[in-house]
C-alpha cells in the first residue's frame, strides 16, 4: 500500500498533524489557499481535513483526482458539495460531538452579554465614562428560554439554562415528547416558543426548512424585547428584518456568532442597538480544538489505512475493529455483484442479498454497498461503495437484504440474487479458510471457481469432446487457460464451464467459441 497523503486546509490544531503523522500518513499543512489555488493541489491527496473556512464545492472535487475522504474537524458540513462528493464516491466525515459543549458555553456566554450589555459596558467604562445609570441589565432566572433545535448543542444549553433557574421550552419536529421529559423542558410549537420566549438561542442546521426560521413575519411575533443569540448557522434569521426590529426595540437585543455572508466584514448590523457580534467563535476553545483535531485525524487515519467508516455523513459506519474481518467478505461481495452484472446486461429490476452461517453475525450495510459497487462498476468506474447505493436508489434498483440464522452446505456464505425478466438469477460464493473468496454456485449450478483476472464464461451442451474442441479452438487464438471449472445440472443436460485465461479474450475469438457445436452462450468476464 502506498502512503496516504492528507491535505490540511484550515488552522487546526497541530494534534490532528501529529495523529496523521504518527499513524504513516504523510501530512500538509497548507492554509488559507484560493479555490484555484486548492483546485491546482488537491489532485495529489487521498484525505482533506477542514473546518469551515475551505469550501470543497464540485468544482475542487472535479479535480480531486484521488481523494478518498474529506474530514469536517467540526460539526457543520455546509460547506461541503455532498452529493457531488458523494456521486465521486467520496466519503465525508464530521465530528459531532467534539465541540458541542464550547458552543453551547458561548451561547450561554451570549445571553448573558445580551442581558447585561456587556460589550457596551465595556467600551464605556474603559472610555472612562463610567455610565453606572445607562446599563440597565435583566436577570436570566426565572425568564422563558425558547431553543429553536434541541440536538447535541440544544440540549447542553438547556441544562445550563435549567441550571441558571430558567424554563426552557424547545421548538424541534424530532423531539420526542419522552426526550423533551428527559431534558426537563417543554416541547412546544414555533408560534408558542415565540409568543413565550424572553430569550430565543437557535440549534439547527441550515436546510431548506430551517433557513430563514426567523422571518421578518415571526419575528413580528416574538414576545417584546426579546433577545436573540444565533451561535448555529447564518441564514437561520432574516438580518434586515433583525436590524429592524432592533432599531424599533421590539427585538431587545441580538448577538450573532454567524452571519449570511462570512467573513463578515461589513454586515449591516454593524453599530445597530443592543446588537452584539462575534466571527463565528463557538467552537474556538482550546479542548474543543483539540478534541476536533484529534477525532477527525483518527476517523480520517481508520479510514485512509484500515476501511473503518465513524461519523460519515454519506455512508453506513463500520468500526475499525469490524473493518478487517468484513474486508474479504467485501472482496467476495464485490466479485459476486460484478459476475451478477456482467452477466445480466442491465435487464435486472431487483438485487437481493442473503448471508447465512458465519456472515449473518456480520455489519451487512457494508457487504451490500460492495455488492451493489460491484454490481454497477460494469458500467461505470467511479462506482464504490460509497456511491453506489445512491446511484442504485437513483436507478430504481430493489435492494434487499436477508438474514439467515440456519447454517448450510458452508459454514459461511453469501448469495446475491438478481430479478430478471425471465425470474430470479442466483450466484453465491464462500470464503476459503475464512479469507479467500469462491464461488460455489452459478444460476442454479454448482461450481468452485475464484473470480479472478480475465475469465470466460460458456454454456454448452454437455456432450463428449466439447472441452478439447474449446481448449484447441483457445489454443489456436493464443490465449492459454490458467484455470478450469465445470458444472451442470445433468448429464447431457446444460453446463457451464468457468476459465481463467491469461489474456483478455477479443470478440473474435468469442464469436469463433460461439460457433463451435453445443454452444449457448459466450462471455468474456474481467475482475
Ligand atoms: N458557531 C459555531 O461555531 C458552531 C459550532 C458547532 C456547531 N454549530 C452549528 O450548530 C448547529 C447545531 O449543531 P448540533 O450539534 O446541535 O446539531 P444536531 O444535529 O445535534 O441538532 C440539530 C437539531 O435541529 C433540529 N432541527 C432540524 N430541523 C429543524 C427544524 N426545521 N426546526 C427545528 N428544529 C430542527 C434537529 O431535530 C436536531 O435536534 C449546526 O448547524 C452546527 O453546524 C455552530
Ligand atoms: O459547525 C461547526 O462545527 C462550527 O461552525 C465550527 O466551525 P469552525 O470549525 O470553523 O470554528
Amino acid at each position: 500500500m502506498t502512503q496516504p497523503k492528507v491535505l490540511i486546509s484550515d488552522k487546526m490544531d497541530p494534534t490532528a498533524a501529529a495523529i496523521f503523522r504518527d499513524r504513516g500518513i504523510h501530512v500538509d499543512e497548507i492554509t488559507g489557499k484560493t479555490p484555484d489555488e486548492l483546485k491546482a493541489i488537491i489532485g495529489d491527496y487521498d484525505g482533506l481535513a477542514i473546518r469551515s473556512s475551505t469550501k470543497v464545492t464540485k468544482e475542487i472535487l472535479d479535480a480531486a483526482a484521488n481523494l478518498k475522504v474529506v474530514g469536517r474537524a467540526g460539526i457543520g458540513v455546509d460547506n461541503v458539495d455532498i452529493p457531488s462528493a458523494t456521486a465521486r464516491g467520496v466519503v465525508v466525515m464530521n465530528t459531532p460531538f467534539g465541540n458541542s459543549i464550547t458552543t453551547a458555553e458561548h451561547a450561554i456566554a451570549l445571553m448573558f452579554a445580551l442581558a447585561r450589555q456587556l460589550p457596551e459596558a465595556d467600551a464605556s467604562t474603559q472610555a472612562g465614562k463610567w455610565e453606572k445609570n445607562r446599563f440597565m441589565g435583566v436577570e436570566v432566572t426565572g425568564k422563558t428560554l425558547g431553543l429553536i433545535g434541541a440536538g447535541n448543542i440544544g440540549s447542553i444549553v438547556a441544562s445550563r439554562a435549567l441550571g441558571l433557574r430558567m424554563k426552557v421550552v424547545a421548538y424541534d419536529p424530532f423531539l420526542t415528547p419522552e426526550r423533551a421529559i428527559e431534558l426537563g423542558i417543554e416541547k412546544v410549537e414555533l408560534d408558542e416558543l415565540l409568543r413565550r420566549a424572553d430569550f430565543i438561542t437557535l440549534h439547527t442546521p441550515l436546510t431548506d426548512q430551517t433557513r430563514n426560521i426567523l422571518s421578518r413575519e415571526n419575528l413580528a411575533k416574538a414576545k417584546p424585547g426579546v433577545r436573540i443569540v444565533n451561535c448555529a448557522r447564518g441564514g437561520l434569521i432574516d438580518e434586515s428584518a433583525l436590524k429592524d426590529g432592533l432599531e424599533s426595540g421590539h427585538i431587545g437585543g441580538a448577538a450573532l456568532d454567524v452571519f449570511e455572508t462570512e467573513p463578515a466584514k461589513d454586515s449591516p448590523l454593524f453599530g445597530t442597538p443592543n446588537f452584539i457580534s462575534t466571527p463565528h467563535l463557538g467552537a474556538s476553545t482550546n479542548e474543543a480544538q483539540v478534541n476536533v483535531a484529534i477525532q477527525v485525524a483518527e476517523q480520517m487515519s481508520d479510514y485512509l489505512l484500515l476501511g473503518g467508516v465513524t461519523n460519515a455523513i454519506n455512508m453506513p459506519s463500520l468500526s475499525a475493529e469490524e473493518a478487517p474481518r468484513l474486508k474479504p467478505y467485501m472482496a467476495l461481495a464485490e466479485k459476486l455483484g460484478s459476475l451478477v452484472g456482467q452477466l445480466s446486461h442491465g435487464n435486472i429490476a431487483g438485487l437481493s442479498i442473503e448471508t447465512e452461517g458465519a456472515a449473518a453475525e456480520l455489519n451487512m450495510k457494508p457487504i451490500t454497498g460492495a455488492v451493489l459497487a460491484g454490481f454497477m462498476r460494469v458500467h461505470s468506474d467511479t462506482v464504490n461503495m460509497v456511491n453506489a447505493p445512491f446511484l442504485a436508489k437513483e436507478r430504481g434498483l430493489d435492494v434487499r437484504e436477508v438474514r439467515h440464522d440456519r447454517e448450510g452446505d458452508y459454514h459461511t456464505l453469501l448469495r446475491v440474487t438478481a430479478e430478471t425478466k425471465t425470474g430470479p438469477r442466483t450466484v453465491a460464493g464462500t470464503l476459503f479458510g475464512n479469507s479467500a473468496p469462491r464461488l460455489v454456485e452459478l444460476f442454479g449450478i454448482k461450481v468452485e471457481a475464484d473470480l479472478v483476472g480475465d475469465m470466460l464464461y460458456v454454456v454448452n451442451e454437455d456432450a463428449p469432446g466439447f472441452i478439447g474442441r474449446l481448449g484447441t479452438a483457445l489454443g489456436e487464438a493464443g490465449i492459454n487457460i490458467g484455470t478450469f471449472h465445470l458444472g451442470r445440472v445433468e448429464a447431457g443436460g446444460e453446463a457451464v464451464l468457468l476459465l481463467s485465461v491469461d489474456e483478455p479474450v477479443n470478440s473474435d475469438v468469442i464469436a469463433k467459441v460461439e460457433a463451435l457445436p453445443g454452444v449457448k452462450l459466450v462471455r468474456a468476464l474481467k475482475f
